[in-house]
């Protein structure tokens, strides 16, 4: 089974590229797909504000019949009564119909907002890096409102407008059918007119937009690096950057009502050159004989009171132009791909705290049989046959230069990213084959920068475990050696942490996201390690948690300090995307030059303390390993993906360690 929801892209992923504007129909029927639900009330509110306006058109009568009882002895109390009554019953009846509009118009946007929110955060992590979460988040609280007017307002005006135009024309053509042409010529001619100028201001709409979305990611990549930009005294270029993107949208926010103006004014146009032709070729039509002058005054009429249904017709066509660019990025937004993360067994809120679980107990199994992988079809492979097999419990650490692709093998366990040859096995089954709640309820991950989320401590120890009770909660903190730094917190658990755990210090932090994971219970726990967020005191008894939660749970640890490799049951040293070696510290030290390059090298410059390693084997180049239990693994480099995107598939045996 696959868990990716994908749905056929006919526009560029979100922030990407400029987005294309819909086809006409594929418009129409998403503006209709929101519209939809709510037809009944919006029918229902139009109808109202009509009866309202309607008993307007019953006082005057009523104040007729009241100057008429003026000069009589007739009492007026009861016509007054009538007349008051008639403007207290009509205002509310509108007011009602205007509140149903508004409030069904609230509920649009509610609910275009809750498909995009809903779709967004369960969007796969290779759409998401490949667009700017600041346009995704514009998407969602600008554009969204722009659908408020289209599906409520205009559609009242267009069937409302609609209505009064063609009883209008029906009785102009009764008056005089050469009139009505005559009328209906110049209307047509202008209409045209307008028609052309109807897709411009949808396109500046779009542009505004899209500049409205660049002002949110440029402040969110200002406020995401806050004390970097204040280091870097960036404060003035990023706000210039913001700035220009806020006088874009103002230039194609100006440009889009330019385009309205000209659009409601060509009303007037239309109207006036109707008039003089119809005086003129009215006139002589008078002049002629074949129509009477009071005819051509009632036809004259008439076209004036055809100028408020027409200009509802053009509003409606305004605003459908505003809300087609609108649906045009929230189309493109809702295209991009998601995870389906169904839940069964652990992935429930109760499988996630062991119980109800269909998954086995006890620590959990990790296989890679000859996993080639590459973030994008565009972009080098990062993995080229990595082959290890990790039976839990137990430390592994993987260890290798900068960019060996360690990192990368946490994300495909966690099913972050579709490996594209080979196979990721958890408890000896494709992590493809496995529900994807399932999978993460499995594991515990504390990512290399460990984030910490705005909220308050317990928020973010209970983020990934929301039932824990409070004596699980002391439980990790003493364990993550937390509990003094709450005790020293004025408000303990509750205190706010600040944006992006700001309030904290680093080794704080890390901390936390060490709790958050172990207070998950998880059976696999993935620990990306910083390289100096901890001070050594804190390290060693961290060290210690670990190794002591690696008893019962298979821990993976990317390890860039020698007191935790030293600790592992089994290393695996990983270079350029393939796995060189695997055995233990001692072995490996030397037995394989890489790695005793790195303990003399890396590990030791990070090391908290003397340590009992064995004296490293430097070597400036590398060679696989000729003794020990260092095993050369991995199948040969994948082609170039430029000249031949396939990638091999030659078998690989798969390394028992
Ligand atoms: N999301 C991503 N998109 C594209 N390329 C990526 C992405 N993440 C990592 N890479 C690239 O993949 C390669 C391996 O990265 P990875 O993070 O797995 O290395 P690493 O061994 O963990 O490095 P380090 O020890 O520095 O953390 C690097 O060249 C990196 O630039």
């Amino acid at each position: 089974m696959t868990d990716a929801a994908p749905t056929p892209r006919t526009t560029s992923p979100a922030g990407t590229e400029k987005p294309e504007r819909l086809p006409a129909k594929e418009t129409w029927r998403a503006l209709y797909r929101h519209f939809r639900p709510h037809r009944g009330a919006v029918a229902l509110g139009a109808f109202l504000t009509l009866i309202g306006s309607a008993t307007g058109l019953a006082q005057p009568l009523a104040a007729k019949s009241l100057v008429d009882r003026l000069g009589g002895d007739d009492s007026i109390a009861g016509i007054l009564i009538l007349l008051t009554a008639l403007v207290v019953l009509g205002t509310a009846i509108e007011s009602v119909g205007a509140y149903i509009l508004e409030r069904t118009a609230e509920s649009v946007v509610l609910a275009a907002r809750r498909t995009l929110i809903g779709r967004l955060l369960r969007l796969r992590l290779g759409e998401v890096e490949r667009t700017q979460p600041g346009d995704l988040m514009s998407r969602v609280t600008s554009d969204t409102t722009l659908l408020r007017a289209v599906t409520t307002q205009s559609v009242v005006s267009a069937a409302s407008g609609g209505l009064t135009f063609v009883a209008t024309i029906v009785m102009m053509g009764l008056m005089d059918p050469v009139l009505l042409g005559v009328t209906l010529g110049v209307i047509v001619l202008i209409g045209g007119a307008v028609s052309l100028v109807m897709p411009k201001i949808a396109r500046a709409t779009q542009r505004a937009q899209e500049a409205v979305g660049t002002i949110s990611t440029a402040l969110e990549r200002a406020f995401g690096a806050f004390r970097t930009l204040k280091a870097s005294g960036a404060e003035q270029r990023e706000s210039a950057a913001v700035e220009a993107a806020a006088q874009e949208a103002w230039r194609h926010g100006v440009r889009s009502a330019k385009w309205q103006s000209v659009a409601w004014s060509s009303v007037g146009l239309a109207v006036q050159v109707s008039f003089l032709a119809v005086l003129g070729i009215g006139g002589a039509r008078v002049a002629s004989g074949a129509i009477s002058v009071s005819t051509l005054v009632a036809f004259l009429l008439f076209l004036f009171y055809l100028i408020d249904p027409v200009s509802r017709l053009v509003e409606a066509a305004s605003q459908y132009q505003v809300g087609s660019a609108a649906i045009a990025r929230i189309v493109q937004a809702e295209r991009l791909e998601t995870e389906r993360t169904e839940r069964t067994g652990r992935g429930t809120a109760e499988g996630a705290r062991g119980a109800a679980s269909t998954a086995p107990d006890g620590a959990a199994s990790v296989a890679f049989d000859d996993v080639t992988f590459r973030y994008r079809d565009d972009l080098p492979y990062v993995h080229h046959g990595v082959t290890f097999d990790v039976p839990g419990p137990g430390m592994t650490a993987f260890v290798g230069p900068s960019g060996a692709g360690k990192t990368t093998v946490f994300g495909l366990i966690e099913r972050f990213y579709e490996v594209t040859g080979g196979r990721v096995l958890v408890d000896g089954k494709d992590v493809r084959e496995w529900p994807l709640a399932d999978l993460r309820a499995t594991i515990g991950y504390v990512e290399q920068d460990a984030p910490v989320l705005a909220g308050t401590l317990r928020e973010n120890l209970l983020f990934a475990a929301p039932h824990a009770t409070d004596s699980e909660i002391r439980e990790v903190l003493v364990r993550a050696r937390l509990d003094a730094v709450v005790e020293r917190l004025p408000e303990g658990l509750d205190t706010v942490v600040g944006h992006r755990g700001s309030k904290l210090s680093g080794g704080e932090r890390q901390r936390v996201a060490i709790a958050r994971a172990l207070l998950r219970k998880p059976r696999l726990l993935l620990l990306d390690e910083a390289t100096s967020q901890l001070d050594a005191v804190n390290e060693l008894a961290l060290r210690d948690v670990v190794a002591e939660v690696s008893r019962e749970v298979t821990v993976l640890v990317v390890a860039h300090r020698l007191s935790t490799v030293t600790l592992a049951d089994r290393i695996v040293v990983m270079d350029a995307g393939r796995v060189r070696a695997v055995g233990t510290h001692a072995e490996l030290v030397t037995a394989d030059p890489l790695y005793g390059e790195l303990a003399a090298t890396q590990f030791l410059a990070t090391a908290p303390g003397p340590t009992t390693s064995t004296a490293p084997v430097p070597s400036a180049s590398p060679e696989p390993p000729t003794g020990g239990v260092a095993v050369q693994t991995g199948s040969p480099t994948p082609p170039d993906p430029q000249t031949s995107p396939a990638p091999p598939t030659s078998p690989t045996s798969v390394e028992s360690i």
